[in-house]
């Protein structure tokens, strides 16, 4: 059993392969075993989670889910511990794993009863699993509401019932949880919803079991990175060893957002670092960052710079689009920059020509932004992160950052994508953004591949925001931004 990290490494697997990987898995074993042993290591995580239990309630539904509750209730009552099983589902239509478990609940002694107890330690949600069709409703949401609105701690079976484990996406109206008090064991494999959109929240902390069968001999659908290898300097360097940024926003009143950028691009290891601003009337020089040289940004030569462009671009960043496209020897674009983009073909076709042509581009939008550009709804990138992170990067061919809870960073079709597991909501503040595509920009200032650039850059980020220190002051972006070289 191992418990994921941000700095865990592994593949992630939808529900299709999940499902070849059980049939081949169980296919290996004796009948039952890999539910036994699902419903044991269900029960060892419980009795770690509440090892003074009274009762622990074990919620369990109609297919191999429930199987694996009845499983654990069985597990935990061998151990002198008191599971009251409800369950929600026919025993004739049970698949026969879980009749098995059922009958192996009873033979332990297991209480079953018709309404979940009147107070418990622990519930085990072990409603659905990755056989979720459609929203829970009657009794199934009231008992998940119940589980979710005590203050006692929740373990969820292999996902949160009603998650969609390939999406993250949870039914609307769904009960929405409380972190602090939840824990996932997930079996066999990693599933990506458990990591984008609602999943990180639905699901708290998530440990792996891989029931004995070792790694899987499947196509992954995505992974999850872990931290990067951190490259030391070499003594022999100098400033040009580092490449230049030049940074292209701060339109009038917006300058704080290209200054963001710059400092996060200096603080992130950049040689140089140019801001070339929009505003016309902007100050000379910011005396509290003087490495950053401003500049008009109408007079920067970009070619043999890594640009990043939009951060506070308003409107008045549309008009340099087509020179920064075409001459940026490679380039970051964020923000007032996609929305340009997003309204313009020939800006779409120039940036999707300018990948064809081999030239580092990382898009970094949100939600929003990444609807424009697709032409969808937010919902729809909601829906499926992965899949919209993966069609925008297929359609402009570049590299793209879809920012949100559990950063997706996706490639060419060769590259498998990324799901980013650090960061927390610390983030939710203005002008984070403005740091990342700073710090995107330094990577690949260093001439580093586009892709893991963007990769490296999100998970320091990230990193930033889970070490800054519970007592200390908020994070603000000028502190991210200061701290990029973490
Ligand atoms: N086999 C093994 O040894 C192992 C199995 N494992 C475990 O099996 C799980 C997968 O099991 P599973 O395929 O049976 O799917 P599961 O999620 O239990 O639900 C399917 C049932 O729910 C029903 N249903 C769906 N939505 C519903 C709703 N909203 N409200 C009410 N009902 C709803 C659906 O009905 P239907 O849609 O057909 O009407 C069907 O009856 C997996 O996540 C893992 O926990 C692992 O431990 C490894 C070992
Ligand atoms: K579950």
């Amino acid at each position: 059993m191992q418990r994921i990290t941000p700095a865990t490494a592994a593949d992630l697997f939808d529900i299709a392969a999940t499902r070849r990987i059980e049939q081949a898995a169980a296919a290996a074993l004796p009948a039952h075993t890999l539910m036994q042993r699902a419903g044991l290591a269900v029960a060892r995580l419980a009795m770690a989670i509440a090892p003074h239990a009274r009762t622990i309630w074990v919620a369990c539904g109609p297919g191999n889910n429930g199987g694996d509750g009845f499983e654990a209730a069985a597990q935990l009552r061998h151990r002198g511990f008191f599971p009251v099983v409800t369950f929600l589902g026919e025993e004739g239509r049970l698949p026969p794993d879980a009749k098995a478990s059922l009958q192996r609940a009873r033979d332990a002694g297991v209480t079953f009863a018709a309404t979940p107890p009147s107070a418990h330690e622990l519930a085990i949600d072990a409603l659905l699993g990755i056989g979720s069709t459609r929203p829970p409703e009657g009794a199934m949401a009231q008992w998940l509401a119940r589980m979710h609105s005590s203050s006692q701690p929740v373990l969820c079976v292999d996902v949160p019932s009603g998650l969609d484990a390939d999406t993250g996406t949870l039914p609307q109206g769904a009960s929405h949880p409380r972190e602090s008090a939840l824990t996932c064991i997930t079996f066999l494999t990693l599933k990506p919803g458990l990591f984008t959109a609602q999943g990180r929240d639905a699901a708290g902390t998530i440990w792996f079991d891989d029931l004995g069968c070792g790694a899987f001999k499947d196509r992954p659908t995505a992974r999850i990175a872990g931290a990067p290898d951190s490259q030391p300097r070499s003594h022999a360097s100098h400033k040009g060893s580092y490449g230049d940024v030049a940074v292209i926003g701060g339109a009038s009143g917006m300058a704080g957002a290209a200054l963001l950028a710059g400092s996060a691009a200096l603080h992130g290891g950049a040689g140089r670092v140019f801001v070339g601003l929009l505003d016309p009337n902007a100050a000379p020089v910011d005396t509290a960052q003087p490495e950053l040289m401003l500049r008009d940004a109408r007079t920067l030569d970009l070619s043999g710079m890594t640009a990043v462009c939009g951060c506070g671009g308003g409107e008045a960043v549309r008009e340099l689009l087509p020179n920064v496209l075409y001459t940026a020897a490679a380039l970051v674009l964020d923000a007032d920059a996609l929305n340009a983009i997003a309204a313009d073909g020939a800006l779409q076709t120039q940036l999707s020509s300018r990948g064809r042509d081999g030239a580092p581009t990382v898009i970094t939008p949100h939600p929003l932004e990444a609807a424009r550009l697709l032409n969808c709804t937010v919902g729809d990138v909601q829906g499926d992160r992965l899949t919209a992170a993966r069609d925008l990067a297929a359609r402009f061919n570049v590299v793209v950052v879809l920012k949100g809870s559990g950063t997706v960073i996706a490639g060419g079709a060769d590259t498998l994508p990324v799901i980013n597991l650090s960061g927390n909501a610390r983030l939710a503040t203005a002008g984070t953004g403005d740091v990342l595509a700073g710090m995107i920009g330094a990577a690949l200032a260093m001439r580093k591949p586009a892709f893991d650039a963007a990769r490296e850059a999100v998970w320091l980020h990230g990193r930033i925001a889970d070490t800054w220190p519970a007592d200390a002051a908020p994070l603000t972006a000028g502190a991210l931004a200061r701290r990029a070289s973490d």
